[in-house]
């Protein structure tokens, strides 16, 4: 069978990495083009990995070219709605990193166009569903082994982020991984949504910019969550997620590190950043959705519907962000067939 030809439009940090992987790491694909509005930005990468491959400077004709089968949008979040858009209305299976877009207007759009197939085209790259330790908390959390879930206590730290990097990018770029994540794990939907403005750092030099901040979602049934968001905590990229059951406490391991006796001192190193922290996740989740395209089969990872779902949690967040920690009641739809069907 030929390989499948994967187009790759956005070749920031995260387009550069799934480029590799897509090249070298998963089997029978090509990426026969790639694509960034910054000129000379995709060919640089390509000389870089001593990788050949048609470089667009618009997104449109990458979109349209018969030597594209599946096309990758790693573009920033502003750009995501009207790539996916025209890869949707170009008959392309698409995977669209998350945030599948800016809100959950936008998101609406993009499932009314994949709506039209009648079949699912589109994955969004919420990786952590693929993450093996995820994995294994959510089969405990349905197999009974602490009990009903009662709380959760979850942090999202980055080492730091660009000065630019503001309060909404906090919750639609980095809360939106444990929005989605936490209503997948706990299988149930939200009830309601507030964001605690706290002490700011020092670090970032605009009083406009709301870092740290405290997100706290309560489900149907009632499990609180509480989710402590720093993308400049400075230290390292640190991620933890407890899930505190009435019989026991579930807790995502962190990363192995070989610990150090040395020099009077007994320590392990804490990565930097999410390329290392999830890269087998990322792995798991291209050859998931590569294995079923590849055969022109619906992608069966997370779907528009769940980027829809996040998003309309985010707007909320957002709202009492600006509110200054209001509580937001949330209401959502019933999940469409469509997404539902195997
Ligand atoms: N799943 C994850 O863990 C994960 C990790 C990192 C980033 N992301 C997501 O991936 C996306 C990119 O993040 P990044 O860190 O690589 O950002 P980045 O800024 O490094 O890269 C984005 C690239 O897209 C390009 N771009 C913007 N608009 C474009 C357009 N219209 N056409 C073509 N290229 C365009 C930019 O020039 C830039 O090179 C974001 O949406 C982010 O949320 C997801
Ligand atoms: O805050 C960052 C997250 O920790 C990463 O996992 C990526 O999603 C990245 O896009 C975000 O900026």
């Amino acid at each position: 069978m030929a390989n499948t030809k994967v187009g790759i439009v956005g070749i920031g940090f995260i387009g550069s990495d799934h480029l590799h992987r897509l090249t070298k790491t998963i089997a029978n694909v090509d990426v026969t083009a790639v694509c960034d509005i910054i000129p000379g930005k995709a060919q640089k990468e390509l000389d870089r990995q001593g990788l050949k491959a048609k470089d667009y400077h618009d997104y449109h004709d990458l979109v349209d070219d018969p030597n594209v089968d599946v096309v990758v949008c790693t573009a920033s979040n502003e750009a995501h709605h009207e790539i996916v858009m025209a890869a949707l209305q170009a008959g392309k299976f698409t995977f669209c990193e998350k945030p599948l877009a800016l809100d959950a207007k936008d998101c609406m759009e993009i499932i009314k166009e994949e709506e039209k197939y009648g079949h699912r085209m589109l994955q969004v790259g919420f990786m952590r569903h693929y993450a093996p330790e995820y994995v294994q908390m959510k089969q405990m959390i349905d197999n009974d082994v602490i009990g009903k879930p009662l709380m959760m206590d979850e942090r999202h730290y980055n080492q730091t982020q660009p000065e630019e990097y503001d309060s909404s990018r906090s919750i639609i770029e980095t809360a939106i991984h444990e929005i989605d994540l936490d209503h997948w794990l706990l299988g149930e939907d939200y009830k309601n949504i507030r964001v605690l403005p706290v002490k700011k750092t020092r670090a970032v030099q605009n009083d406009q910019i709301q870092d740290p901040m405290i997100v706290m979602m309560e489900t149907t049934s009632g499990i609180n969550i509480y989710l402590q968001v720093f993308v400049r905590c400075q230290y390292g990229y640190d991620i933890k997620c407890d899930v505190i059951g009435e019989k026991g406490v579930l807790e995502l391991p962190t990363v192995p590190q070989v610990a150090v006796r040395k020099d009077a001192e007994y320590s392990t190193a804490i990565l930097t950043d999410w390329k290392a922290r999830f890269e087998s996740a990322y792995d798991i989740e291209f050859r998931d959705f590569m294995n079923h395209v590849s055969v022109k089969k619906s992608p069966v990872g997370p779907s528009a519907w769940d980027g829809y779902i996040a998003a309309v949690t985010a707007d909320a967040a957002l709202k009492s962000l600006a509110d200054n920690g209001k509580v937001e009641e949330l209401d959502f739809p019933k999940t469409p067939d469509f997404y539902t069907e195997k």
